[in-house]
Formats: C-alpha cells, structure tokens, sequence
C-alpha cells in the first residue's frame, strides 16, 4: 500500500511554503544573510517543534522565515520542497505565501513572487509538476493593510491564481475581511480561506458567504453545524484537510479521534494536505499514510480523494483530464 501511495497521483491544494523550510535550510540561509538563529544545531530546531495550539506553531513559523531574503532564497526553498514532493509522487502542488510577514520586515513584495515564479517555472521543466501560486493575508492584522498589499500585487496579477487568509482565527472572523476580498472578486481573482481549523463551524458559513470563496482550508469543525454539513454535501465546495497538523497543533488528540471519516462519510469533498511540513511531521504522502495507518482506507477511498483534490485544483481543463486518466488507471 506503501509504495502504491507513493505512485498515486496526488495534488496539494494547502501548503504554506514558509512552512516548508526544514532546519537544514534555515541553517543555512541564515549562514547566507547573517542572520542570528535561537538555536545552536538542527536537532535543537526540532526539540521546539512542540506546540500547545495554532499560536504557538505561529510564533515559531515567523521566527524562521526571517532567513527569507533574497529572490534566490525564495526559488531554493520551493525548489527544495518541490523536489521532495516529487519524490512524494506528488504531480501538482498550490503553494501559499505570506506577503506581509516578509513586507513587515523589509522584504519588498517583488522579491517572494520572483523567487517562487521562477522556482514554479523550473519545477515544471524539470519534473513537469504544474503549480499555482496564492496570495495569502494575515487575518491578525489589519484588513486596511491586506487591502493596501492587494493593491501594490497590481504588478503581480498575472502571477496570483487566487488569495487566501491565514494566521491566528479565533478572533479575526472571515467579515473583517469583505471589503479585501471583495476587491479581489472585482479583480477576478478566485478567493479561499481558512476557517474552522480552531475557530468555529459559524466562521465557516462566513467565509462562504460572505468571502465568496470556491474552498475551504481546514474546515474541521464543520461537523458542529448540521445546516452547514447540508450546505457543504450539497454544493460540494472542497475542503483542503491536513492531518498531521490537526494533530500538531491539538486541533484533535490523536488521528484516530480526527472527523475526515465521518466527513467522508456525510459526502463532504474533502482532499489531504499538508499545510506546513516542516512543522508538522511530513508531505502530502505522509498525510496519505496517517490516515491510512489510522483508519486503514481503501484504495478506492484513496482515489476519490485524490481525485476530488485534482477536480478542485486551479488547473487548465487539459492538465485536469490528463490527471484524471492517470488517476483512473492506478
Ligand atoms: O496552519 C495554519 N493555520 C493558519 N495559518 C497558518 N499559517 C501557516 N500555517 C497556518
Ligand atoms: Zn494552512
């Protein structure tokens, strides 16, 4: 089953590539711009990935892209985390970014688009892995700032497939963000968002009707709210689930306690991802085992997931058919 889930063709539609830098790289990129790291050795990095909740996660993830500074250190750590999911058997990958996080420390916004446009454009001729690139702003912060940074993207446009909202829930509910993400519907840019990863089923139907987003990230807690389980089975709007850092960050106790079942089960369109993997315990194929390991799924199953993940991408209808042929020959 292993192996067989490693040649899956799989599709990752929640990836935070801040969250993609191993200690490895931070070590060495650190090395490369004079930056001072808390910590002596890489194993130190990874005793501090223990975390109580999403802050706590947060703090640490902010702390390591301060070694992020140049167009090169953009394209090396995609290409880094592109070549382990292509290792992954991984085909196509969604990779978000936090332009603010860099902005607030001097990294002016050319710089992320450049490095991870062209590590997309080298990912493709190498591997002919196809990408997309989301523009993600931080909920915890002002909405006047993510309108402002939407509006300095202008350059960008041709280069964004959709925006996102990231960063600490509880507190920041998907409205504070309607006059941005608004704007972004006027650009025609499609819209996504977290929502229900530690906030509420309420900030889910929020975000859906409200932000006017085509997928949810995260959207665990959706089974607190049978109206909403209704309206999900029924329009069938993906849901971008991670797993691992559901466990991590103690969203739920153990694997065997996470909902994807009986999401699966109520018809929900879920797909598996693996939000920051660095952080979190592994890739895409790491997410495909847990949950086979803990709930010991089918390869039917697996498919359907697989495919629901290929269906939801923002993808050209050709490279989409081409996926769901290979997917059906496996
Ligand atoms: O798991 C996450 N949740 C919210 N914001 C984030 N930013 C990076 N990772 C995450
Ligand atoms: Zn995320």
């Amino acid at each position: 089953m292993k192996t067989w889930l490693r040649e899956l063709p799989k599709v990752e539609l929640h990836l935070h590539i801040e969250g993609s830098l191993e200690p490895e790289l931070m070590f060495s990129l650190a090395a490369r711009n004079n930056v001072a790291l808390p910590y002596d050795t890489v194993d130190e990095v990874r005793t501090a990935y223990d975390f109580s909740d999403l802050q706590s996660f947060l703090n640490l993830y902010y702390q390591g892209m301060r070694v992020l500074h140049t167009e090169q250190d953009f394209h090396d750590l995609a290409m880094a985390y592109f070549e382990r999911a292509h290792e992954e058997g991984v085909v196509h990958v969604e990779l978000s970014f936090d332009p603010q996080a860099h902005l607030n420390r001097g990294v002016e916004l050319a710089v992320p688009f450049e490095g991870l446009r062209r590590a997309m454009r080298d990912a493709e001729r190498r591997w002919g892995m196809t990408t997309a690139l989301i523009m993600s702003f931080l909920r915890d912060r002002d909405a006047s700032e993510a309108m402002d940074v939407l509006e300095r993207a202008a350059p960008f446009y041709e280069s964004i497939d959709a925006v996102g909202l990231d960063s600490a829930e509880v507190g920041n509910p998907p409205a504070k963000f309607a006059a941005v993400f608004e704007r972004a519907k006027a650009l025609g840019i499609p819209r996504v968002a977290h929502a229900g990863e530690e906030g509420p089923a309420a900030y889910i139907s929020e975000a859906l009707e409200v932000l006017d987003i085509c997928r949810i990230d995260h959207g665990v807690a959706c089974l607190q709210d049978a109206e909403l389980m209704a309206c999900l089975r029924e329009s069938q709007i993906p849901l971008t689930v991670c797993p691992l850092s559901n466990v991590r960050l103690k969203v739920v106790p153990t694997m065997a306690d996470h909902p994807l079942p009986a999401m699966i089960e109520q018809g929900v369109k879920v797909t598996l991802n693996s939000d920051d993997p660095a952080y979190f315990g592994g890739g895409v194929l790491n997410n495909y085992l847990a949950c086979f390991e803990a709930f010991d799924w089918d390869r039917d199953l697996f498919k359907q997931l697989a495919g629901n993940a290929i269906e939801a991408a923002f993808m050209p209808e050709t490279r989409r058919s081409e996926l769901l042929e290979r997917l059906s020959t496996c």
